[in-house]
Formats: C-alpha cells, structure tokens, sequence
C-alpha cells in the first residue's frame, strides 16, 4: 500500500485535477491519497492558502469579494468534472461560514481559515474521483486520531496519533474506497483545529505513510526530480536520483522546499522510502530517498542549498571563556520570550546565535535586545538581520579530505565573506553562513565548481577509535 501526497501546484486546475485521476488508475496500490489546497496556475496567481490567510483578516466587502475569489477556485474545477450544484453548495457554504464562526482565539481562527484550503480540496476531488469511476471517500483528520501540539498555526504531531494509525489501517485494510486526506492540518487532544508549518502537506503524507505502514510514500510536485541545486537559483541543476535520509533532511533545513524538512522525521520512524516525482511527467522516476545510500556516490556532494530566513546575533565580550554561566544567562532570556535558536557557534572571546528570523516579531526585537545588553552587558552585541545559510550536502564527503578549502576557495576568489563555518559530526554536511545579498552566487559558486568540474581529492585516513570507561 503506497501513501501519495500531491501539492498545491499538482491540484491547481481541472487540467491537473484530470494528471491526478490518471495516476491515481495506474497503480491501484495507491489507496491514501493526501492533498493539498490549489496552488499558483501561473507566475501571477495566488495559493489558495494565502488567499484564505486574506480572507481571515478582511472585513465586510472586501471578506465577501475574497470569499467569492475562494470559492470559484474551487467551481472552477467542480464545473469541468460535471459536479452538480448540489453537491458543490456544502463546500461553498463552508467558505462562507467561516467569518461567523467562533474559535478558540485569534490564532486557532487563522489555522480554522488556512486549513479549509485542503479541507475542500479533499471533499471535492473525493466527488470528482467518484465521478470518474473511482471508488473514495474524505477521509478528515479527526476520522484518523491526527493530534498534535497546542500551537495553533506551528503545530507537531502528538506519539499517540500513531495508535490511533493502527486502527486506521485495519479499516483502511478492510476497505476498497480510496481515502482522500486533506494535507496540512490536525486536532489538539481538545479537538481543536491545528494546522503545521507553512508546505505541512508534506508532513501528513509522512505521518500517514509511517503509521498505516506504506511500502512508499510517493510525493508528487511539479518538477521531474530534486536537483543538486534550487532551480530557481542555478541553471538545469543535475536531478539527483538517489539519496539518504540525512542528506534530504539538511538539504531541506537549508532551502531545498521541494519536500518539507520536518516531513522526513516520520519516515525515518517508519523507515519507509520517499519518491518525489512529478505530476506532469510520471513516467519519470522522480528521487528516490532511502535510509542509506548504499551505493557509493559517484559525487563528493548531492547537493548545495541555501536559505535566507535566518538572523544573527553577535556578542563579544573579554574572558567569555572564564565566565560561568553566561551563555545560561542568555538562553534563559530566549526562553522567556519563548524564542528557540537554530544555531550556536563560539569564539574564546564571542559567539553568535543565529535564528529563524520568523520566530522573532519586528516589536519583540528592541526588547529582547535590551534585555540581552542590560543581563550580559556585552562589549559588543550586533543584530545581523541578513543572514543567510548555505549547506553543502553529500554522503560522498565523509572520507574525503579537502572539501572545505574547495568550497571556500571560489567564494574567496570572488570576494564573498563567510560569517560561520560549521562541519557536523556525520562529516556529511558544511554549513556555510553568508550575507543573503550574496547567498545565490555562493550557491552559483559552489555547484558550478562541483558539478561542472569535477577534482578528485585524497581520502581522509581512517581516524583511530578511542574508547571511554
Ligand atoms: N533542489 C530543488 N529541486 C527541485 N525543486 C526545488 C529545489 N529547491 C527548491 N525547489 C522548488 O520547489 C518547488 C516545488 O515545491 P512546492 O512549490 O512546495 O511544490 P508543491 O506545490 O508540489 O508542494 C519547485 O517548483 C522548485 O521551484
Ligand atoms: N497549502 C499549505 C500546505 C502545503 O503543503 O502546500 P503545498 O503542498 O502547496 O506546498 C501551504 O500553502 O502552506
């Protein structure tokens, strides 16, 4: 049994609606079909997701106009599948309850609006599938037992979700319906709408594939594979066709958004292989992700990423390594904003610490700030708002000596400064920090001195063992 998710941009039009029937006939061991909301139809169009996220914070006319926008998307398609209009009414009155409704609190109310995105996206293409000779049925994540975390927009899956799986899957076994899932959301344990991180979709395909044991999780986007670069930054990137766990996690942490990087987390639980492929092309094998690579790869990197949503604070201060308890004093400012960090390097005299920038609110900086300078009384303390992390990514590392003097000599050569060098313990990844301005060349920079002129450097000596106790 295969769990297969779709994105947005794979459910976006009546035209794509028709890819997703066809797929679905090919393989009838694709039986959990997750979707989600209509993504952009073209460079200028909006998600339906954000048009939702507008619509929660509209008033009066222009709520109803968005309301009306929303509800079309969805017509739109209903209309070139034959959907009668009573059976399209229920799924257009829940778009235009939502303004009426009472939630929980302002930020329950927004996950209620996002979700209804996926919500009808599944509802609606359950009816076309029916109509199309396909047996399905919407299947809700209350249905399911999906409980997550109290965080009403960022929300993470709760350990007791996966007994209720279980169930499921001896339902699931013992039906022969589809089930169509909508992506991106679940319930609180008070039964209270929460949806994940913006691209969740991902990460309920995975949480579904774990806990109903899939032999796969298919994830189906709008490019023929993930390539070693983001297409958007490098020219026809090379398609990686294989690659580990490990290597999709950091390469998705550091800007790969083709598949979410919290999405990998339930696979690896479950141990079950990843396929993205592409709805427009499916006949194309796509990358396959799999526990280890076990073949050696024929490159010392899978790949190069980089992401500009980080920030960075820079604190100097004499003796910093004498001092007990500094960095304690610091972190237990960061919890009492309730701020998390992603990243920590030190100096004997400094460090920094490097933050999704989205974690802190433009008003909460001057006070944090403040609080740091008053509790620390740094000699120095610079907010770097325009930080950026490049990781260099690849199985084919881990014996090799060299690698980071080639990744630092064309960013050198070309006068890009780097702010923070960092090299996991698994010696498959190089985290680099850059200035955002200069992220996309270093990307550039990297992958052409990899990919179009491949050196081979000597292997590292095997270190030797040292044990403890
Ligand atoms: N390394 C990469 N390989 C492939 N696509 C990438 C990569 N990095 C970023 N992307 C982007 O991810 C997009 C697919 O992700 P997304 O738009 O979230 O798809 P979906 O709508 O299917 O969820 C691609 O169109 C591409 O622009
Ligand atoms: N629709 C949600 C969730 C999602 O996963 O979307 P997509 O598959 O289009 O990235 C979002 O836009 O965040």
């Amino acid at each position: 049994m295969k769990v297969i998710k779709f994105g947005g941009s794979s459910l976006a039009d009546a035209t794509h609606f028709n890819d997703v029937i066809q797929i679905l006939q090919m393989d009838r061991q694709r039986r959990v079909v997750v979707v989600s909301a209509p993504g952009k139809r073209n460079e200028n169009d909006e998600k339906v997701t954000d048009l939702l996220i507008d619509y929660a914070r509209a008033h009066g006319k222009t709520q109803r106009s968005i309301g009306q926008q929303i509800i079309d998307r969805y017509q739109e398609i209903a209309t070139a599948f034959d959907i009668s209009a009573a059976q399209f009414k229920p799924l257009a009155d829940q778009i235009l309850a939502l303004p009426t409704t009472s939630f929980r609190g302002p930020a329950f109310r927004m996950a209620a609006f996002k979700a209804h995105g996926e919500k009808l996206n599944a509802q609606l293409l359950a009816l076309v599938l029916n109509t199309q000779g396909l047996a399905a049925r919407y299947v809700d994540p209350h249905e399911l037992g999906l409980i997550a975390t109290q965080e009403p927009n960022n929300a993470t899956i709760l350990a007791q979700t996966y007994t209720h799986l279980a169930v499921a899957r001896q339902e699931l076994l013992a039906e022969d319906k589809l089930w169509v899932v909508p992506g991106f959301f679940a319930y609180t344990t008070s039964g209270h709408l929460v949806t994940f991180s913006r691209g969740g979709s991902d990460i309920t395909g995975a949480i579904l594939a774990r806990g109903l044991h899939a032999t796969e999780y298919e994830n189906f986007t709008d490019v023929d594979s993930i390539y070693a670069a983001n297409p958007n930054v490098v020219a026809n990137p090379a398609p990686i066709t294989k690659m580990s766990y490990v290597e999709m996690r950091e390469l998705s942490y550091a800007g790969f958004s083709v598949f979410h990087d919290e999405a990998i987390i339930p696979a690896i639980e479950g141990q079950v292989p990843i396929c993205v492929k592409n709805t427009n092309h499916p006949s194309v094998p796509g990358t396959l992700i799999v526990p280890t690579n076990q073949s050696q790869p024929k490159r010392l990197i899978t790949g190069v990423a980089s992401s500009k949503r980080f920030a960075a604070l820079y604190l100097h201060r004499y003796l910093l390594n004498r001092e007990v308890g500094f960095t304690l004093k610091l972190l237990k400012i960061l919890f009492r904003y309730h701020i998390s960090y992603e990243h920590m390097p030190s100096g004997i005299d400094d460090l920094t610490i490097i933050f999704d920038r989205n974690q802190i609110p433009a008003d909460v900086l001057p006070h944090l700030l403040a609080d740091i300078k008053e509790t620390l009384q740094p000699d120095r303390l610079q907010w770097i708002d325009d930080y950026a992390i490049l990781m260099v990514v690849g199985e084919g590392m881990r014996n090799q000596v060299g690698v980071i003097d080639r990744i630092l000599h064309p960013l050198a050569t070309h006068h890009i400064g780097v702010q923070m060098i960092n090299q996991g313990a698994s010696r498959i990844s190089i985290m680099i920090g850059v200035r955002e301005a200069q992220a996309d060349d270093a990307v550039r920079l990297i992958y052409n001195d990899f990919f179009n002129q491949p050196v081979s450097l000597p292997l590292r000596q095997p270190a030797q063992e040292v044990t403890h106790g």
